[in-house]
């Protein structure tokens, strides 16, 4: 069976640029990806990735505006289990702080290129791609 996850692609525009948000998490292989974690009993991957996003980066309903029509659904092993993770973009509607759990240890703000270098999975790139291609179109 696949584990289910989902998450926010989180974006911000400062002086006209698009930055991503990263989260770092605090355990091995200390990789970074956007807010996101596995869709609990009785939920939908919608409501998991915006409490994810709540508990992860202390980020609200209220101060984002989701593009429901642009998400994409990634597909990976996990300690050896298939996992499918489907992220929706969304914008961070002003420039807020980020407050982190005792699962993440650093956040950054990456411009397109610096986020495919510290996300480092090939679908996460295209996927990074995409959005982005997305919010210029
Ligand atoms: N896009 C990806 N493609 C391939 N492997 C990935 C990708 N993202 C993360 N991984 C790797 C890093 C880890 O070794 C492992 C699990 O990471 P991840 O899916 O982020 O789950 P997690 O258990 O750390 O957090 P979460 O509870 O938020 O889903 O998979
Ligand atoms: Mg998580």
């Amino acid at each position: 069976m696949v584990v289910k996850a989902a998450g926010l692609v989180i974006y911000r525009k400062l002086a006209g640029k698009i930055e991503f948000l990263l989260l770092q998490a605090s355990y091995p292989p200390y990789h970074w990806t956007p807010p996101k974690g596995h869709v609990d009993p009785g939920e939908d991957e919608w409501q998991a990735a915006i409490r994810e996003t709540k508990e992860e980066a202390n980020l609200n309903r209220e101060q984002l505006t989701i593009h429901e029509d642009c998400h994409e659904t990634l597909y990976y092993e996990a300690e050896g289990k298939p996992k499918s993770v489907k992220y929706w973009l969304a914008l961070l509607n002003n420039p807020d702080d980020v407050t982190l759990s005792h699962e993440h240890q650093n956040w950054k703000w990456c411009e397109l290129e610096d986020a495919i270098k510290i996300a480092d999975y090939a679908e996460m790139a295209q996927l990074f791609r995409k959005f982005y291609k997305y919010l210029n179109a």
